[in-house]
């Protein structure tokens, strides 16, 4: 299903929008958004850390470290010798969330993040305090890294659970705030609010 900002589910009532992003749809997105800066032609990840009263705290995404032109290291995952591929260099997008913090700390927090954290991002989300990973995709589950972060996480209680999306696609629209008042779109009356 596409949602996009333009559309507005009113209730007879109140009027007001039922079709509202629900909060963990909102912060993944966020974290995809985030990874839309990526450079990493295959996986680009996005990630973004919520504390207790729902406020985001660090926001990150994979890329090359600070000051290393991401133009002259490499990007292949494959090559003769690993020092010509992207892994000894990229900084993993948990890794630049939690760095870019803007609070005293990240307890209890939860990271919304688009791949399951490899072992050392769960080594960084377990020090950091961090008690809960929401991720989406779980494609390299079988790989060692993975198994070694799962390991490490149920040692630590750090929680993590996948999210399923209410919404496969989400459209920004940047016109939909020009959009007159009485002309958006209105669902029919029987639609149920989620
Ligand atoms: O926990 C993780 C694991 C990986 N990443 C980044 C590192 C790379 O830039 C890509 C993975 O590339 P593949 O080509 O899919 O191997 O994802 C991360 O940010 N966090
Ligand atoms: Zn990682």
């Amino acid at each position: 299903m596409l949602v996009s900002a333009n559309t507005s589910v009113l209730t007879e009532k109140s009027q007001k929008r039922v079709d509202y992003l629900q909060w963990s749809d909102y912060f993944m997105a966020i974290a995809f958004l985030s990874a839309m800066r990526s450079k990493d032609p295959n996986s680009q990840v996005g990630a973004c850390v919520v504390n207790k009263e729902k406020k985001i705290v660090g926001i990150g995404y994979n890329g090359m470290p600070n000051g290393c032109s991401d133009d002259d290291l490499p990007w292949n995952r494959e090559a003769d010798n690993i020092l010509d591929t992207k892994y000894p260099y990229v900084c993993h997008a948990e890794m630049n969330a939690i760095l870019n913090k803007n609070s005293a700390d990240l307890k209890d927090c939860t990271i919304y993040v688009a791949l399951f954290p490899c072992n050392e991002c769960a080594k960084l989300i377990i020090q950091s305090g961090i008690k809960e990973i929401v991720y989406l995709s779980d494609k390299y589950h079988n790989d060692y890294k993975m198994v070694a972060s799962r390991q490490l996480l149920d040692m630590a209680g750090v929680k993590y659970r996948q999210h399923i999306p209410q919404h496969s696609q989400i459209l920004i629209d940047f016109d939909s705030i020009n959009i007159p008042v009485g002309k958006h779109h209105k669902e029919p009356k029987s639609v149920s609010s989620p």
